[in-house]
């Protein structure tokens, strides 16, 4: 069986990323009566689990055209690809090795084929055996050709070998569908066939229980079962178990990423970081990761206090390119997508909205897959639309938005699932309801009015509003929602029984807003300019955010009520007033 033909994916392929990613082909032979027979009578064990690092394990297959594809890392740290065709099986290579460190079964290959001379599940403890049956699939067929991608030099031990052709390309992936397995990797710094665990000793003896491709195995042997009720197989797997990015970058490009042992060490970015909110989310990270590990990104030139405060970069997010290069070069392992066109100044321009809100979100969920980044997306209250149950508004309902802006949001919402169903990106989201802060400028959107009424109130005494008195839209400190977003992205995947989670604070009108303004300025008036556009946006949102679910499955909690909000925000701005009647 000769190599498929190259794809689109193929073609557009970089093949300049990861130097230690080679193509190597097998010749293929024929299987044989008896590899039929053996299957048959089920005397010949599936394919094995082939990773040998305990510390690197991927395995992963697809579906590609007609072709299945599986990939694991090698012990060097070099991703290895194996193709499984119906037609042809192995032959022995001599040039390259596997070491085979267990029999685990791959549901998704049904047949065993040897591999230089010797078949796979020989010399296996059959205490290492799971306890979990090939699971049958029209999509699989029985034999093997394995070619397998990897670098020049030997890197096993045992087994049968592969000859291998050098090639600057990675695995490509077609558009068929996918069943892969996955566990989480780390990277390698250099090539070690021998590497020190964290205690300093080496793990030679390696209990295979305690692997986490063992671990992992063992759970997709679970998500595989058939269910006793309905004899049919979990619907999805579960993202960890799924299979590589969407753009054509080497396989491996995610072992450049977070190592377990860096794990606590975040180096952040922050796309859209000069708005209302980005500022405000780079000082408070910074307290957690260090001013250096929290990096701020736009394409506006940022005010010098802003630039003096720790890193800032220009980064438009519609040039991918750009993007991968800060993420590489930088080290980012967390993402925070704040770049936006907000709902009214979306509708003022909706081809550039949909360019900054759907393409920019490619880019980031692209650049976030390939490099295993955990992924932080905002939502909004504007992801809702009329049809939305509006009092309250839960986490899951009727999402018809008629906005640019909430279409593009709840677009985000459901790429982001999407990608971490299909290729394990861990994306975490939370729709906020419209944010006050004191120190930073709302960027255009429809609950603008209750951050500039402050500021009003106190230098002028008097706020013309651009939505009806009685308007009522979910609200939020900023702190509150800053913590929120800290929170959810520490939060341990296990509890997330979502990847998308209402938060809420409070609900007020903006009569309501002005009433409590009014017990700290009496000489407060408000006068009514309704805006027909954010009015009609503001009719269609939620007026009430039920965030039940985040508040029980990691803890959501806030902290700021209406009465403490309109405190700290004149505070804020009657200090800053003084300061400047002062100057
Ligand atoms: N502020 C709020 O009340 C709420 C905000 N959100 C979401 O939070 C995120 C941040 O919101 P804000 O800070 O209020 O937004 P903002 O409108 O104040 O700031 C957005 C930033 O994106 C930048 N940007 C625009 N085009 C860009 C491009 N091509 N490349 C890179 N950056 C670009 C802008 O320069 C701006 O600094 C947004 O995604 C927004 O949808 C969600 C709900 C409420
Ligand atoms: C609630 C939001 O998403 C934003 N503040 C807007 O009004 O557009």
């Amino acid at each position: 069986m000769g190599p498929t033909a190259p794809g689109p994916a193929q073609r557009t392929r970089q093949h300049t990323e990861c130097p230690r990613t080679y193509e190597c082909r097998k010749t293929p032979s024929r299987k044989t009566v008896e590899d039929d027979s053996a299957m048959k009578k089920k005397e010949r064990m599936p394919f094995t689990g082939t990773s040998l690092n305990p510390e690197i394990i991927l395995l992963s297959e697809e579906q590609r055209l007609n072709v299945r594809f599986l990939t694991f890392p090698s012990q060097t740290g070099s991703i290895f690809s194996g193709q499984l065709h119906s037609e042809t099986s192995l032959p022995p290579a001599p040039q390259s090795k596997l070491s085979i460190i267990s029999n685990l079964t791959m549901p998704f290959v049904e047949n065993q084929k040897r591999v230089g001379g010797r078949t796979r599940e020989e010399g296996l403890s059959p205490r290492c055996r799971l306890p979990w049956q090939p699971v049958p699939s029209p999509a699989v067929k029985p034999y093997a050709d394995v070619r397998l991608l990897g670098p020049k030099k030997e890197i096993g031990a045992s087994g049968g070998g592969f000859a291998r052709r050098e090639d600057k390309g990675a695995v490509r992936r077609g558009p068929a569908g996918l069943s892969a397995l996955r566990a989480v990797s780390v990277p390698r710094a250099s090539p070690a066939p021998q590497r020190r665990s964290i205690s300093g000793r080496l793990p030679r003896k390696v209990c295979l229980r305690d692997l986490p491709v063992v671990r992992m195995l063992r759970r997709v042997a679970c998500w595989m079962q058939p269910s006793p009720a309905c004899g049919c197989r979990a619907p999805v797997l579960p993202s960890r178990f799924l299979g590589t990015s969407p753009r054509q970058i080497p396989m491996d490009a995610n072992f450049h990423s977070t190592s377990f042992l860096e794990a606590d060490q975040q180096r952040v970015l922050i796309t859209g970081g000069l708005g209302q909110l980005g500022v405000g989310l780079a000082n408070f990270l910074r307290k957690r990761f260090g001013k250096d590990n929290v990096i701020l990104s736009d394409i506006r030139k940022p005010p010098e206090h802003v630039f003096l405060s720790g890193p800032f970069i220009y980064s438009d997010i519609l040039d991918y390119k750009n993007l991968r290069e800060i993420v590489v070069n930088n080290r980012i392992t967390w993402l925070f997508h704040y770049s936006a066109l907000l709902s009214a100044v979306g509708e003022a321009n909706v081809s550039l909205a949909r360019a900054v809100n759907i393409t920019g979100l490619h880019n980031v969920l692209d650049v976030a897959a390939e490099h295993g980044l955990r992924l932080f997306v905002p939502s909004t209250i504007g992801a809702f639309g009329p049809t939305s149950p509006r009092n309250p508004t839960p986490d899951l309902c009727i999402q018809r938005p008629r906005t640019i802006y909430g279409v593009s949001k709840v677009h985000a919402e459901l790429m982001g699932e999407y990608y971490y169903y299909r290729y394990g990106l861990d994306f975490r989201c939370l729709r906020y309801p419209g944010i006050i802060s004191a120190d930073s400028q709302p960027g255009g959107g429809t609950t603008d009015y209750a951050v500039q009424i402050f500021h009003e109130a106190v230098k002028n005494g008097r706020f013309e509003c651009n939505l009806k008195p009685d308007t009522r839209l979910p609200m939020m400190y900023i702190d509150d929602c800053l913590r929120a977003t800290l929170e959810v992205m520490e939060a341990p995947a296990e509890s997330l029984s979502m990847r998308t989670y209402n938060i809420n604070a409070m609900s007020f009108t903006p009569a309501e807003l002005a009433q409590e303004v009014l017990k700290h300025v009496p000489e407060f008036q408000v006068t009514y300019n309704v805006d027909p556009v954010r009015q009609a946006i503001a009719d269609s949102w939620p007026m009430n955010f039920d965030d039940s679910n985040a508040r029980k499955d990691w803890g959501w909690k806030h902290d700021i009520d209406l009465p403490e909000l309109v405190t700290t925000m004149l505070n804020f701005h009657g200090s800053e007033n003084r300061v400047a009647q002062a100057n």
